[in-house]
């Protein structure tokens, strides 16, 4: 008889968007990103992160202050990164796993890449222009969304 105990799809594509976020430097929200094809092939995967060539201890990692002096201007998100990442000649009808809801910058890439489907696991700025821009976007061109829920298993890995 085959083993029980085995993850599911979203588990398994969730699980590495978590992982992902272990590689990011942001000490206050790390992300990470994994796209999907149609036919649950792994595309890509990201994290939010400083540029190529901008070392991530030369530049900021504040929320607060001047604004040059915070990293908002600098770091590139999770699933642009995901994205950016891909090596391959297209993406359309892929799904992405992103740890944070997608911001509208995010989003618009997203669109435009052909990727159909948002799977996400935290929505801590719903309230925010920008979430609400992106669900706008969203919902004009068809993108679907859904959150994950945690199905509760802790998986150890030992390195
Ligand atoms: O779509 C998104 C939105 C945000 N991020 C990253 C960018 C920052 O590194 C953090 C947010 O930092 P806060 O301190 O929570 O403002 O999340 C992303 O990767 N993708
Ligand atoms: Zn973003």
């Amino acid at each position: 008889m085959k083993k029980q105990d085995y993850i599911k799809w979203d588990e398994y594509f969730m699980g590495i968007a978590l992982l992902s976020t272990e590689r990011s430097k942001d000490p206050s929200t790390s992300v990470g990103a994994c796209i999907v094809s149609e036919d649950n092939k792994i595309l890509s995967v990201g994290y939010n992160g400083m540029p190529i060539g901008c070392s991530d201890d030369d530049y900021p990692w504040d929320r607060e202050g001047n604004g040059l002096d915070t990293k908002y201007f600098y770091v590139c998100h999770a699933e642009l990164n995901a994205i950016l990442n891909y090596t391959g000649t297209h993406m359309k009808g892929a799904k992405i796993y992103t740890t944070l809801f997608p911001c509208n910058e995010c989003t618009k890439a997203i669109i435009q890449k052909g990727i159909t489907e948002i799977i996400y696991m935290c929505d801590k700025y719903a309230d925010t222009e920008s979430v609400i821009a992106a669900k706008r976007m969203l919902d004009s061109s068809g993108v679907k969304y859904r959150q994950y829920h945690p199905i509760g298993k802790d998986i150890v890995i030992s390195l």
